[in-house]
């Protein structure tokens, strides 16, 4: 078998068409685009072309973004102002603080201090209480993402055994959330989990986001089984640097019926999603019903 590519740029651009509409929609109504801030602390190289990438697809997509650099030193305490203004800034629908945080400061606080109604990472408690209620809140975008990928591949996920690997509050938990309220019997696979690749083999979905370069093999894969590769990792292969995920591609690909690739897959939907979550987060502020747009 060879797998076929779940292409996540395609259907984040096809996305990114309705939310641009959305948008305009939205500014027409309402006489404001909607808004997304966005917090940087630092100099991470890698956080600050997310940072840019985000600000300027906001942008394309006729949204406002306020970027906010600061310097790595910052104080918890002028972060905390800093979000305290955004909070209560009315041109703001979004707010988002690009993780990871220099360790000097305290990145779960932060995240609590963010409005509930403006989290459009979908991180602080509240919002991942709700997801574990089956109430309308923000999601978290990666596993968003994903979710959006499994379903626009397989329809209805309901009654799949789907293992998610990784535990992480920004992936892994809200991930296994989302596949239990699509009525999938969810194992969470980490560190310490025993028989892995017998678990994994057991699985109709794999979720992958452990952070770790090719760890699940392509032959511990259920044959037809589909494959999300969270995990992006710099590997240095024939003397050139190479992203791969979490999953051994090549072979994964002989087993997997659908998989996604790394890159070009799960990435693209993560800023995606953001989008999405910008434009519900500025409906539901307006009082406004929401378009559906996936
Ligand atoms: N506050 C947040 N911080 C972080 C998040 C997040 O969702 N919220 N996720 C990651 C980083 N991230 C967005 O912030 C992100 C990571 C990767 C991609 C992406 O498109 N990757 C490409 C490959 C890009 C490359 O070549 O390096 C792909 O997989 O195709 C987008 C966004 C951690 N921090």
């Amino acid at each position: 078998m060879t797998a076929t590519l779940i292409d996540g740029k395609a259907y984040a651009a096809g996305l990114g068409d309705r939310i641009a509409e959305g948008s305009a929609d939205f500014s027409t109504e309402t006489g404001r685009a909607p808004g997304l801030a966005v917090v940087l602390v630092g100099t991470d190289p890698a956080s600050e072309v997310y940072v840019r990438s985000k600000g300027r697809m906001a942008r394309k997509l006729g949204m406002e973004s306020f970027e906010h650099l600061m310097p790595v030193d910052t104080t918890q305490e002028a972060l905390l102002a800093l979000i305290a203004r955004l909070n209560a800034d009315d041109a703001v629908a979004g707010i988002l603080v690009q993780l990871p945080l220099p360790r000097h400061l305290d990145s779960l606080a932060v995240v609590e201090a963010i409005d509930p109604a403006k989290d459009v990472d979908g991180l602080h408690p509240l919002n991942a209480g709700y997801l574990a209620s089956g109430l309308p809140g923000l999601i978290s975008c990666t596993p968003l993402g994903c979710l959006m990928l499994l379903k626009s591949t397989l329809g209805d996920l309901s009654g799949m055994d789907a293992i998610v690997v990784g535990r992480s509050i920004l992936v892994g938990k809200p991930m296994a959330q989302l596949l239990l309220a699509e009525n999938c019997s969810v194992t969470v696979a980490h560190s310490r989990t025993r028989d892995l690749a017998q678990k994994v083999g057991q699985a109709d979905i794999v979720v992958a986001a452990v952070g770790a370069a090719e760890m699940i093999r392509g032959d511990w894969i259920r044959p037809g089984a589909t494959v999300i590769d969270v995990g992006t990792s710099r590997v240095i292969r024939d003397g050139a640097q190479r992203l791969v995920g979490d999953v051994d591609f090549a072979s994964a690909s002989e087993h997997a019926r659908a998989i996604t690739p790394v890159p070009g897959g799960v990435g693209p939907m993560t800023i995606m999603s953001l989008m999405h979550n910008t434009l519900l987060a500025a409906f539901r502020r307006a009082g406004r019903p929401a378009p559906s747009l996936w």
